[in-house]
Protein backbone atom coordinates (compact mmCIF):
# COMPACT_ATOMS: atom_id res chain seq x y z
CA UNK A 1 0.00 0.00 0.00
CA UNK A 2 1.14 3.71 -0.74
CA UNK A 3 2.15 5.36 1.92
CA UNK A 4 0.33 8.71 2.98
CA UNK A 5 2.40 11.28 0.95
CA UNK A 6 2.93 9.42 -2.19
CA UNK A 7 -0.85 8.49 -2.43
CA UNK A 8 -1.59 12.42 -2.09
CA UNK A 9 0.81 12.68 -4.98
CA UNK A 10 -0.78 10.35 -6.77
CA UNK A 11 -4.24 12.07 -6.49
CA UNK A 12 -3.18 15.71 -8.06
CA UNK A 13 -5.01 16.23 -10.77
CA UNK A 14 -2.76 16.79 -14.04
CA UNK A 15 -4.33 20.27 -15.55
CA UNK A 16 -5.79 23.26 -13.29
CA UNK A 17 -8.67 24.39 -14.58
CA UNK A 18 -8.95 28.11 -12.88
CA UNK A 19 -6.20 30.48 -13.48
CA UNK A 20 -7.35 32.19 -10.03
CA UNK A 21 -5.83 29.20 -8.22
CA UNK A 22 -2.29 29.91 -7.01
CA UNK A 23 -2.10 26.52 -4.99
CA UNK A 24 -3.89 23.95 -4.75
CA UNK A 25 -2.92 20.41 -3.22
CA UNK A 26 0.30 20.07 -2.17
CA UNK A 27 0.87 22.47 0.37
CA UNK A 28 -0.69 23.18 3.98
CA UNK A 29 -3.79 24.76 2.67
CA UNK A 30 -5.19 26.02 -0.92
CA UNK A 31 -5.06 29.09 -2.14
CA UNK A 32 -6.63 31.65 -5.44
CA UNK A 33 -6.84 35.09 -5.94
CA UNK A 34 -10.43 37.22 -6.03
CA UNK A 35 -10.91 40.31 -7.50
CA UNK A 36 -10.29 42.23 -3.94
CA UNK A 37 -7.53 42.93 -2.59
CA UNK A 38 -7.56 39.48 -0.99
CA UNK A 39 -6.68 35.71 -1.55
CA UNK A 40 -9.00 33.51 -0.27
CA UNK A 41 -7.56 30.25 1.86
CA UNK A 42 -9.36 27.05 2.18
CA UNK A 43 -8.10 24.14 4.17
CA UNK A 44 -9.41 20.60 5.71
CA UNK A 45 -8.26 18.72 8.30
CA UNK A 46 -9.68 15.81 9.97
CA UNK A 47 -9.33 14.28 13.55
CA UNK A 48 -9.93 10.11 13.99
CA UNK A 49 -10.86 8.33 17.16
CA UNK A 50 -7.93 6.07 17.54
CA UNK A 51 -5.45 7.91 15.31
CA UNK A 52 -5.46 11.71 16.63
CA UNK A 53 -7.08 10.88 19.85
CA UNK A 54 -9.04 8.30 22.33
CA UNK A 55 -11.30 8.72 25.09
CA UNK A 56 -8.18 8.40 27.43
CA UNK A 57 -5.85 11.34 25.94
CA UNK A 58 -8.74 13.85 24.82
CA UNK A 59 -11.65 15.33 26.76
CA UNK A 60 -14.53 16.26 23.99
CA UNK A 61 -13.90 20.19 24.89
CA UNK A 62 -10.07 19.23 23.50
CA UNK A 63 -11.27 17.05 20.50
CA UNK A 64 -13.19 20.02 19.49
CA UNK A 65 -10.23 22.91 20.39
CA UNK A 66 -7.50 20.72 18.69
CA UNK A 67 -9.44 19.36 15.51
CA UNK A 68 -10.11 23.48 14.98
CA UNK A 69 -6.21 24.17 16.19
CA UNK A 70 -5.00 22.67 13.52
CA UNK A 71 -6.72 23.69 11.16
CA UNK A 72 -5.92 27.38 11.70
CA UNK A 73 -2.30 26.39 11.76
CA UNK A 74 -2.42 25.03 8.04
CA UNK A 75 -4.13 28.78 7.60
CA UNK A 76 -1.38 30.47 9.46
CA UNK A 77 0.94 28.46 7.44
CA UNK A 78 0.05 29.53 4.68
CA UNK A 79 0.22 33.91 6.27
CA UNK A 80 -3.10 33.94 6.55
CA UNK A 81 -6.01 34.86 8.88
CA UNK A 82 -8.78 32.59 9.70
CA UNK A 83 -12.59 33.58 9.13
CA UNK A 84 -14.89 30.90 8.82
CA UNK A 85 -15.28 26.93 9.09
CA UNK A 86 -17.65 24.25 8.69
CA UNK A 87 -17.81 21.13 10.74
CA UNK A 88 -18.35 17.68 9.87
CA UNK A 89 -18.79 14.91 12.18
CA UNK A 90 -19.17 11.22 11.57
CA UNK A 91 -20.73 10.14 15.67
CA UNK A 92 -20.99 7.19 16.85
CA UNK A 93 -24.03 6.87 18.84
CA UNK A 94 -22.38 6.94 22.52
CA UNK A 95 -20.86 10.25 21.53
CA UNK A 96 -23.43 12.43 21.47
CA UNK A 97 -23.74 13.44 24.98
CA UNK A 98 -20.56 15.04 24.46
CA UNK A 99 -20.91 16.91 21.59
CA UNK A 100 -22.16 20.44 23.44
CA UNK A 101 -18.85 20.31 24.74
CA UNK A 102 -17.40 19.36 21.89
CA UNK A 103 -18.57 22.53 20.50
CA UNK A 104 -17.53 24.73 23.56
CA UNK A 105 -13.81 24.13 22.42
CA UNK A 106 -14.31 24.99 19.10
CA UNK A 107 -15.88 27.97 20.11
CA UNK A 108 -13.74 29.14 22.80
CA UNK A 109 -10.46 29.09 20.00
CA UNK A 110 -12.57 31.24 17.14
CA UNK A 111 -13.45 32.96 18.98
CA UNK A 112 -9.86 34.25 19.89
CA UNK A 113 -10.05 34.97 16.13
CA UNK A 114 -13.65 35.98 16.05
CA UNK A 115 -13.94 33.13 13.45
CA UNK A 116 -18.04 32.09 12.61
CA UNK A 117 -19.10 28.45 12.39
CA UNK A 118 -20.70 28.59 8.90
CA UNK A 119 -22.17 25.00 8.43
CA UNK A 120 -21.18 21.89 8.32
CA UNK A 121 -22.68 17.80 8.13
CA UNK A 122 -23.72 15.31 10.61
CA UNK A 123 -23.85 11.57 9.85
CA UNK A 124 -24.02 8.85 12.26
CA UNK A 125 -21.28 5.71 11.99
CA UNK A 126 -20.82 2.69 13.84
CA UNK A 127 -16.84 2.64 15.30
CA UNK A 128 -15.22 6.11 16.37
CA UNK A 129 -15.85 9.48 16.23
CA UNK A 130 -14.45 11.74 13.08
CA UNK A 131 -14.31 15.31 12.95
CA UNK A 132 -13.56 17.06 10.11
CA UNK A 133 -13.02 20.67 10.04
CA UNK A 134 -13.14 22.73 6.50
CA UNK A 135 -11.38 26.18 7.51
CA UNK A 136 -11.63 29.51 5.02
CA UNK A 137 -8.94 32.68 5.68
CA UNK A 138 -7.46 35.11 3.51
CA UNK A 139 -4.37 36.98 3.03
CA UNK A 140 -3.34 40.33 1.72
CA UNK A 141 -2.62 40.04 -1.94
CA UNK A 142 0.30 38.35 -2.37
CA UNK A 143 1.19 37.65 0.77
CA UNK A 144 1.03 33.87 0.86
CA UNK A 145 3.51 31.46 1.83
CA UNK A 146 4.64 28.77 -0.25
CA UNK A 147 6.63 25.85 1.01
CA UNK A 148 8.20 26.21 -2.54
CA UNK A 149 9.85 29.09 -1.79
CA UNK A 150 12.87 28.43 0.22
CA UNK A 151 16.26 29.69 -1.74
CA UNK A 152 19.92 28.83 -1.34
CA UNK A 153 21.20 31.48 1.35
CA UNK A 154 18.05 31.35 3.70
CA UNK A 155 18.51 31.19 6.90
CA UNK A 156 16.00 28.66 8.89
CA UNK A 157 13.77 29.67 11.97
CA UNK A 158 11.21 27.86 13.99
CA UNK A 159 8.53 30.15 16.67
CA UNK A 160 7.95 28.42 19.85
CA UNK A 161 9.14 25.09 21.33
CA UNK A 162 9.12 21.63 19.70
CA UNK A 163 8.22 17.78 21.14
CA UNK A 164 5.90 19.24 24.03
CA UNK A 165 3.05 17.78 22.45
CA UNK A 166 4.55 14.38 21.73
CA UNK A 167 5.95 14.61 25.36
CA UNK A 168 2.16 14.80 26.40
CA UNK A 169 0.61 12.35 24.72
CA UNK A 170 4.20 9.86 26.18
CA UNK A 171 2.77 10.84 30.04
CA UNK A 172 -0.88 10.50 29.22
CA UNK A 173 -0.35 6.78 27.75
CA UNK A 174 2.27 6.39 30.39
CA UNK A 175 4.72 5.43 28.21
CA UNK A 176 6.97 8.38 30.67
CA UNK A 177 6.56 9.87 33.83
CA UNK A 178 7.86 12.97 35.19
CA UNK A 179 7.14 14.07 38.91
CA UNK A 180 6.88 17.73 38.75
CA UNK A 181 3.37 18.21 38.63
CA UNK A 182 3.91 21.85 36.92
CA UNK A 183 6.07 20.11 33.99
CA UNK A 184 3.35 17.71 33.45
CA UNK A 185 0.43 20.09 33.01
CA UNK A 186 2.30 22.08 30.59
CA UNK A 187 3.24 19.18 28.78
CA UNK A 188 -0.30 17.75 28.90
CA UNK A 189 -1.81 20.98 27.75
CA UNK A 190 0.40 21.77 24.74
CA UNK A 191 -0.87 18.24 23.58
CA UNK A 192 -4.72 19.04 24.30
CA UNK A 193 -4.69 22.65 23.82
CA UNK A 194 -2.24 23.73 20.91
CA UNK A 195 -1.86 27.21 19.86
CA UNK A 196 -2.05 28.19 16.45
CA UNK A 197 0.88 30.61 15.62
CA UNK A 198 -1.63 33.12 13.85
CA UNK A 199 0.16 35.91 15.66
CA UNK A 200 3.77 34.51 14.61
CA UNK A 201 2.43 34.28 10.51
CA UNK A 202 1.06 37.79 10.18
CA UNK A 203 4.02 39.60 11.98
CA UNK A 204 6.62 38.01 8.65
CA UNK A 205 3.91 40.35 6.82
CA UNK A 206 5.41 43.68 9.01
CA UNK A 207 8.82 42.40 6.60
CA UNK A 208 8.18 41.97 3.12
CA UNK A 209 10.54 39.24 2.09
CA UNK A 210 10.10 35.68 0.40
CA UNK A 211 9.66 32.90 2.98
CA UNK A 212 8.77 29.38 2.56
CA UNK A 213 6.36 28.30 5.67
CA UNK A 214 4.87 24.88 6.53
CA UNK A 215 3.22 24.06 10.44
CA UNK A 216 4.37 21.27 12.11
CA UNK A 217 1.86 18.49 12.19
CA UNK A 218 3.84 15.91 11.70
CA UNK A 219 7.33 16.92 13.25
CA UNK A 220 10.48 18.47 12.43
CA UNK A 221 12.09 16.17 9.87
CA UNK A 222 8.73 15.67 8.21
CA UNK A 223 8.12 19.31 7.47
CA UNK A 224 11.63 20.26 6.90
CA UNK A 225 11.72 17.91 4.46
CA UNK A 226 8.66 18.99 2.68
CA UNK A 227 9.96 22.37 2.25
CA UNK A 228 13.31 20.89 0.59
CA UNK A 229 11.39 18.71 -1.91
CA UNK A 230 8.86 21.48 -2.88
CA UNK A 231 11.40 23.69 -3.09
CA UNK A 232 14.56 21.73 -4.66
CA UNK A 233 16.93 22.60 -1.68
CA UNK A 234 18.97 21.13 0.79
CA UNK A 235 18.17 21.91 4.62
CA UNK A 236 20.65 21.38 7.42
CA UNK A 237 19.50 22.23 10.98
CA UNK A 238 21.18 22.39 13.80
CA UNK A 239 20.06 20.34 17.11
CA UNK A 240 21.83 22.41 19.25
CA UNK A 241 20.18 24.96 18.45
CA UNK A 242 16.91 23.72 18.46
CA UNK A 243 15.09 25.72 22.03
CA UNK A 244 14.71 23.12 24.29
CA UNK A 245 11.17 24.46 26.64
CA UNK A 246 11.96 23.71 30.21
CA UNK A 247 9.36 20.58 31.22
CA UNK A 248 11.89 19.00 28.03
CA UNK A 249 14.52 19.07 30.44
CA UNK A 250 12.95 16.46 32.49
CA UNK A 251 13.45 13.46 30.12
CA UNK A 252 15.82 11.44 29.08
CA UNK A 253 18.20 13.04 26.43
CA UNK A 254 17.36 10.57 23.87
CA UNK A 255 13.20 10.86 24.43
CA UNK A 256 13.69 14.58 23.77
CA UNK A 257 15.48 14.39 20.60
CA UNK A 258 12.83 11.91 19.33
CA UNK A 259 9.98 13.99 20.26
CA UNK A 260 11.66 17.26 19.12
CA UNK A 261 12.51 16.13 15.93
CA UNK A 262 9.53 13.58 15.28
CA UNK A 263 6.97 14.22 17.58
CA UNK A 264 4.54 16.56 15.52
CA UNK A 265 1.51 18.08 16.12
CA UNK A 266 3.09 21.13 17.73
CA UNK A 267 1.68 23.58 15.26
CA UNK A 268 4.61 25.69 15.09
CA UNK A 269 6.00 27.71 12.22
CA UNK A 270 8.93 26.30 10.60
CA UNK A 271 10.35 29.66 8.30
CA UNK A 272 13.07 29.93 6.05
CA UNK A 273 13.86 33.44 5.16
CA UNK A 274 16.55 35.70 3.21
CA UNK A 275 19.59 36.12 5.33
CA UNK A 276 19.51 39.98 4.94
CA UNK A 277 16.35 39.66 6.27
CA UNK A 278 16.96 37.92 9.51
CA UNK A 279 18.34 39.98 11.75
CA UNK A 280 15.16 42.67 11.65
CA UNK A 281 12.80 38.99 11.58
CA UNK A 282 14.55 38.69 15.39
CA UNK A 283 13.80 42.30 16.38
CA UNK A 284 10.14 42.45 15.39
CA UNK A 285 9.95 39.08 16.77
CA UNK A 286 11.54 40.10 20.10
CA UNK A 287 9.22 42.93 20.39
CA UNK A 288 6.41 41.12 20.12
CA UNK A 289 7.31 38.53 22.76
CA UNK A 290 7.23 35.49 20.27
CA UNK A 291 9.86 33.19 19.96
CA UNK A 292 11.73 32.97 17.09
CA UNK A 293 15.07 31.15 16.96
CA UNK A 294 17.29 30.17 13.79
CA UNK A 295 17.71 26.49 13.36
CA UNK A 296 19.83 26.21 10.59
CA UNK A 297 20.13 27.46 6.93
CA UNK A 298 19.48 26.77 2.98
CA UNK A 299 21.87 25.52 0.51
CA UNK A 300 22.12 23.87 -3.09
CA UNK A 301 21.37 20.75 -3.14
CA UNK A 302 18.96 17.86 -4.09
CA UNK A 303 15.68 17.69 -1.52
CA UNK A 304 17.41 16.42 2.01
CA UNK A 305 18.06 17.66 5.03
CA UNK A 306 20.73 17.18 7.43
CA UNK A 307 20.86 16.87 11.09
CA UNK A 308 24.23 18.51 12.55
CA UNK A 309 24.81 17.31 16.44
CA UNK A 310 27.77 17.92 17.71
CA UNK A 311 30.33 16.57 15.45
CA UNK A 312 27.69 14.39 13.40
CA UNK A 313 26.29 15.08 10.58
CA UNK A 314 23.46 13.13 9.53
CA UNK A 315 20.54 12.48 7.16
CA UNK A 316 17.38 13.31 8.43
CA UNK A 317 14.85 11.23 7.09
CA UNK A 318 11.18 12.35 7.18
CA UNK A 319 10.64 10.14 9.98
CA UNK A 320 7.47 12.23 11.21
CA UNK A 321 4.08 11.19 11.58
CA UNK A 322 2.83 9.02 8.60
CA UNK A 323 -0.98 7.70 7.96
CA UNK A 324 -0.53 4.14 6.70
CA UNK A 325 3.45 3.92 7.51
CA UNK A 326 3.78 5.50 11.06
CA UNK A 327 6.11 3.26 12.27
CA UNK A 328 8.77 5.18 9.51
CA UNK A 329 12.03 5.89 11.26
N1 LIG B 1 -7.55 12.81 0.12
C1 LIG B 1 -7.07 13.93 -0.40
N2 LIG B 1 -7.56 14.42 -1.56
C2 LIG B 1 -7.08 15.57 -2.10
N3 LIG B 1 -6.10 16.28 -1.54
C3 LIG B 1 -5.57 15.85 -0.38
C4 LIG B 1 -6.04 14.65 0.24
N4 LIG B 1 -5.33 14.48 1.39
C5 LIG B 1 -4.49 15.51 1.48
N5 LIG B 1 -4.61 16.35 0.43
C6 LIG B 1 -3.84 17.57 0.15
O1 LIG B 1 -2.46 17.22 0.24
C7 LIG B 1 -1.69 18.28 0.80
C8 LIG B 1 -0.92 17.78 2.01
O2 LIG B 1 -1.83 17.39 3.01
P1 LIG B 1 -1.36 17.23 4.50
O3 LIG B 1 -0.12 16.40 4.53
O4 LIG B 1 -2.53 16.80 5.30
O5 LIG B 1 -0.96 18.71 4.87
P2 LIG B 1 -0.84 19.28 6.34
O6 LIG B 1 0.14 18.39 7.06
O7 LIG B 1 -0.33 20.67 6.13
O8 LIG B 1 -2.22 19.25 6.94
C9 LIG B 1 -2.68 19.38 1.08
O9 LIG B 1 -2.67 20.26 -0.02
C10 LIG B 1 -4.01 18.66 1.17
O10 LIG B 1 -5.10 19.50 0.85
C1 LIG C 1 -4.00 8.36 20.62
C2 LIG C 1 -2.98 9.06 19.77
N1 LIG C 1 -2.01 8.34 19.15
C3 LIG C 1 -1.10 8.98 18.37
C4 LIG C 1 -1.13 10.33 18.22
C5 LIG C 1 -0.06 11.02 17.40
N2 LIG C 1 -0.52 11.54 16.12
C6 LIG C 1 -1.67 11.18 15.55
S1 LIG C 1 -1.92 11.97 14.08
C7 LIG C 1 -0.45 12.78 14.18
C8 LIG C 1 0.05 13.70 13.09
C9 LIG C 1 -0.87 14.81 12.74
O1 LIG C 1 -2.08 14.33 12.17
P1 LIG C 1 -2.38 14.39 10.63
O2 LIG C 1 -3.68 13.73 10.38
O3 LIG C 1 -1.20 13.90 9.86
O4 LIG C 1 -2.55 15.94 10.47
P2 LIG C 1 -2.00 16.91 9.33
O5 LIG C 1 -0.54 16.58 9.12
O6 LIG C 1 -2.82 16.62 8.12
O7 LIG C 1 -2.23 18.27 9.90
C10 LIG C 1 0.22 12.43 15.36
C11 LIG C 1 1.56 12.93 15.76
C12 LIG C 1 -2.16 11.03 18.88
N3 LIG C 1 -2.28 12.37 18.81
N4 LIG C 1 -3.06 10.37 19.66
MG1 LIG D 1 0.29 21.89 7.54
MG1 LIG E 1 -3.73 17.86 6.69
MG1 LIG F 1 0.03 14.81 8.59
Amino acid sequence: MLDEFSLIKSIEPKEQRHQELIKGIGDDAAIYSTENNFEQIVCMDTMVEGVHFTKATMTPYHIGWKALAANISDIAAMGGYPDYYLVSLAMPAEWSGDIKEMYRGMEDLSALYQMDLIGGDTTSTKNGLVVTITAVGHTDKRRHYLRSSAKPGDQVFITGYLGESAAGLALLQKEIDIKDQYARRQLIESHQKPMPQVEAARLLGKIPCRYAVNDISDGLASEANEIAEASGVTITINYQSLPVSKPLMFLEPSDRKQFMLSGGEDYQLLITAPEENSEELIEIFQQHHINLTKIGIVTEGCAEVYLIDEDNKTLLKKSGYNHFNSNEE
